[in-house]
């Protein structure tokens, strides 16, 4: 890889959300009346986080490390994904300075679970409370996000050569 110092990186994701028990943020479990729709456990979160860390070292993105017509990754909990990405990073030579996620989401209500996510996610990334955050906002009730079609999460972060 390039010589450079820092490398930065940004990931998006989405999925559709639908009547159910729980969802998976973060890493952490949220029982509430709402599942999300994807082949994983569809945590937007991490999804958006293992993009954002394959983007900073020009690793292609999630999809293409673990298709989503491959059996070996239904319902897989995200936090595997993420720990697979985070051996990509080590091996290119880098190591997460910090990491800033953001859930655009009507629901669930999310703020409460933010301790258990940053603490769910620091563990697998190696990475202290300090160094990662959480937030989340609503869409103020518009589009797709708003009639609470889908959720959809952004992550930025910045990486160190070790
Ligand atoms: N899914 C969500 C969305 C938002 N929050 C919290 O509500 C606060 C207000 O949201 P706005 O849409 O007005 O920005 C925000 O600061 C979040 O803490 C939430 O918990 N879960
Ligand atoms: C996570 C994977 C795993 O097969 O599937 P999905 O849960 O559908 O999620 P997506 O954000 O579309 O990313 C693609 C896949 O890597």
């Amino acid at each position: 890889m390039s010589g450079l110092p820092f490398r930065i990186g940004h990931g998006f994701d989405a999925h559709r959300i639908e009547p159910g028990e729980g969802v998976s943020l973060g890493g952490v479990f949220i029982a509430c009346d709402w599942r999300i729709i994807a082949h994983s456990d569809g945590d937007v979160l991490i999804h958006a986080l293992c993009d954002a860390l394959l983007g900073a070292i020009a690793g292609g993105d999630i999809g293409k490390l673990f298709p989503d017509n491959d059996p070996q990754f239904k319902g897989i909990d995200s936090r595997k994904l993420l720990a697979v990405v985070m051996e990509r990073v080590r091996a290119a030579g880098y190591a997460p300075a910090n990491a800033d996620l953001t859930l655009i989401a009507e629901v669930p209500r999310v703020a409460k679970h933010v301790p258990a996510m940053r603490e769910a996610l620091g563990t697998v990334m190696g990475l202290g409370l300090d160094a990662i955050n959480v937030k989340a906002t609503t869409n103020e009730t518009m589009g797709h996000i708003g009639r609470r079609e889908g959720i959809a999460a952004h992550a930025v972060v910045l990486l160190a050569k070790v």
